[in-house]
C-alpha cells in the first residue's frame, strides 16, 4: 500500500497516514497476544473460560462485558508489557542541561526511551521474559505513566491520546477471539518452535506472520 505525500493541498493525506499508524500498534498488539496465549495454554484456558462465563452463550463479547474481564484486562497489560509495539516511545530534546542516574545530558540531546527493556528488567520484574498475566492481578501497576516500570504508550502530555481507545479495541477484540473460536496451532507445528523474532520498523512487528487454526464454538 502506497502512502500520499501529506501536503496542504492533500490534508486527508495526513489523516489517512495518521490513522494507519495508529491501527498498525493495536494490530501488531493483538497479534503478539494471541502468540503469547497460543504459547501458553494455561493461560488462554483461563481466559477463554473467564470471557465465556462472563457472556453467558451471548453472540459476541461488548463493551458492557469488559469489566468483569479481570484476568483478561492483565493478559493485555503483559502483552503490552513484552511487546510495546512503540519500543522506543516517540523521541525526545532535552530542554536544558540534567544530570540522569549520573550521566550529565547537554540541552537539546535527542533521548530514547526504552520501553521495551524497561518493561523486562529483572529489577523491576520477577520472572522477566516469561508470559505470566497473574503478575497483574494482585498489582496496582498499569500502564497509564503513573508507574515508570510500564511505559507502553509513554507518560506526560505527550504521552498517547489514543490509550484509551486502543484498549477497548486490543480488549474486545481478544475477548472476541476467544469467545467465538477455540485455537491450535497448524498441524506439525508444536509451540517451541513458534518464532518470536522481531520485524525492524517504527512499530514492532512480528516478523514471522502468525498462523493459527481457528475452531468455532457452538454457541
Ligand atoms: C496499542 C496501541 C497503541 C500504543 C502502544 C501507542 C503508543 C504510543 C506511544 C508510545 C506514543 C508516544 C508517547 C511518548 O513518546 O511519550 C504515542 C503517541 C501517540 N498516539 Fe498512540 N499508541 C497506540 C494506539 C493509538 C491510537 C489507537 C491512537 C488514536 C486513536 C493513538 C494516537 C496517538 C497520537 C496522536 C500520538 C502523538 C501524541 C503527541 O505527540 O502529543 N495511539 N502512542
Amino acid at each position: 500500500m502506497g502512502l500520499r505525500q501529506v501536503s496542504r493541498t492533500n490534508p486527508n493525506a495526513a489523516t489517512e497516514i495518521w490513522t494507519l499508524e495508529r491501527t498498525d500498534t493495536s494490530s501488531a498488539t493483538i497479534v503478539w497476544i494471541m502468540t503469547e496465549l497460543i504459547r501458553n495454554p494455561s493461560v488462554m484456558k483461563r481466559a477463554q473460560t473467564e470471557v465465556r462465563e462472563a457472556v453467558k452463550g451471548k453472540e459476541k463479547v461488548e463493551e458492557c462485558h469488559l469489566p468483569k474481564l479481570i484476568y483478561l484486562k492483565s493478559v493485555v497489560k503483559e502483552g503490552l508489557r513484552l511487546h510495546p509495539p512503540a519500543p522506543l516511545l516517540v523521541p525526545k530534546e532535552t530542554l536544558e542541561n540534567c544530570t540522569i542516574e549520573g550521566y550529565n545530558i547537554l540541552a537539546k540531546t535527542r533521548v530514547f526511551v526504552n520501553a521495551k527493556s524497561i518493561g523486562t528488567n529483572s529489577k523491576y520484574w520477577k520472572n522477566q521474559n516469561e508470559f505470566q498475566p497473574e503478575r497483574f492481578l494482585d498489582s496496582s501497576i498499569d500502564f497509564r505513566g503513573q508507574h515508570f516500570e510500564l511505559l507502553p504508550f509513554g507518560a506526560g502530555h505527550r504521552g498517547c491520546p489514543g490509550i484509551n481507545f486502543a484498549i477497548l479495541v486490543i480488549e474486545l477484540a481478544i475477548a472476541n477471539l476467544l469467545h467465538r473460536f477455540d485455537w491450535e496451532l497448524p498441524h506439525g507445528i508444536r509451540r517451541r518452535d513458534l518464532d518470536m523474532e522481531e520485524a525492524f520498523g517504527l512499530t514492532m512487528h512480528k516478523k514471522v506472520p502468525l498462523c493459527l487454526v481457528p475452531k468455532p464454538m457452538a454457541l
